[in-house]
């Protein structure tokens, strides 16, 4: 990584060349386990196929409409056992806020279903249909429906990916006074995500957002969080803040950084760093329960296992 002498208090990415910024914000580039140009391909066919397979075996709610938007769709998926008061699994999945579907993302549904978890898949509008606020602002609403849906829920617990991992993490900043109900949010599981947008803005993945300088600062919790009224999170609300040993060194200094924030602001957070994954495999590999990123998701929800 080049560097210079920077002025005090700025971010290092700004020592960055546009090449080596991005390089850093093309997860696929790091991955050393097959070519940069078959990794995303790979991670689609494996979601695609994990979702067949809990579309196949698990009784399932399919296209729920949460709200009138025609992208805003959850699929819902149940244990075996029928039980009025279970735990929630909401999954908003990663693609940079411009690829990515519900229909590729229910990786965790088989290990999480058969621990008596209710797992949803959601899905939110995508670039360029949707812009980064109304992502922001459909996830929200999608916690408020299963939480008017499912009253007597034992916990909500958010888990998002890369894209998805910031859509989570914006709605600890949530003000639920206008929706009228304030959801149990027991637990944020926080997967290879970005949590200060600016950088990707001088990156191509923002080609398709067109985010100027006060839209990513808008939608930055990294930012927005030391600055924010006390979150709706109590703090004994765990946030972990997960990485892979092969997402690139920025993603690696936006988990660390954000984890540092969320502390700061009195919330209980937690920084995994998992060995021998990368930003797509940290993801594949929730089809296992044996996975470490599973077993971390069942001990944050059944704390005592
Ligand atoms: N163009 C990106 C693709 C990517 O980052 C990605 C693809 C699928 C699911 C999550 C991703 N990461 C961010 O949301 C890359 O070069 O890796």
């Amino acid at each position: 990584m080049a560097a210079s002498t920077l002025p005090a208090g700025e971010p290092p990415w700004k020592t960055l060349s546009a090449e080596e910024l991005e390089k850093q914000y093309s997860p696929s580039r790091w991955v050393i386990r097959m070519k940069a140009e078959e990794v995303v391909s790979t991670f689609v066919r494996a979601g695609s196929q994990a979702t067949r397979k809990a579309r196949a075996t698990r009784r399932n709610q399919l296209d729920v409409p949460y709200g009138d938007g025609e992208g805003e769709k959850m699929d819902i998926y149940f244990p075996d056992e029928d039980s009025k008061a279970f735990p929630l699994f909401l999954f908003f999945h990663g693609g940079y806020w411009q690829s990515g579907s519900k229909d590729d993302s229910a990786f965790m549904v088989t290990p999480l279903t058969a621990q008596g978890v209710v797992v949803v898949i959601v899905a939110y509008d995508i670039a360029p249909k949707g812009a980064l606020d109304r992502m922001v602002d459909q996830v929200t609403r999608s916690v408020v429906f299963l939480q008017r849906r499912y009253p007597s829920n034992e916990g909500i617990y958010l888990c998002g990916h890369s894209a998805g991992a910031h859509l989570a993490a914006m709605v600890l900043l949530a003000s639920w006074t206008k929706h009228g109900v304030t959801p149990n949010l027991q637990g944020f599981l926080l997967v290879s995500g970005i949590y200060d947008l600016e950088p990707l803005i001088y990156t191509s993945q923002n080609a398709p957002l067109h985010m100027a300088l006060e839209d990513a600062q808008r939608n930055s919790p990294q930012r927005r969080l030391e600055v924010a009224p006390p979150t709706p999170v109590g703090p004994a609300c765990p946030v972990v803040v997960v990485v892979g040993q092969h997402d690139s060194p920025e993603f690696h200094r936006q988990s660390r950084e954000f984890y540092e924030t969320l502390h700061r602001v009195g919330l209980k957070a937690s920084l995994q760093e998992l060995p021998d994954v990368d930003h797509f495999d940290i993801v594949e590999n929730l089809t296992r329960e044996d996975h470490a990123l599973t077993q971390i998701i069942l001990k944050t929800i059944f704390p005592t296992l």
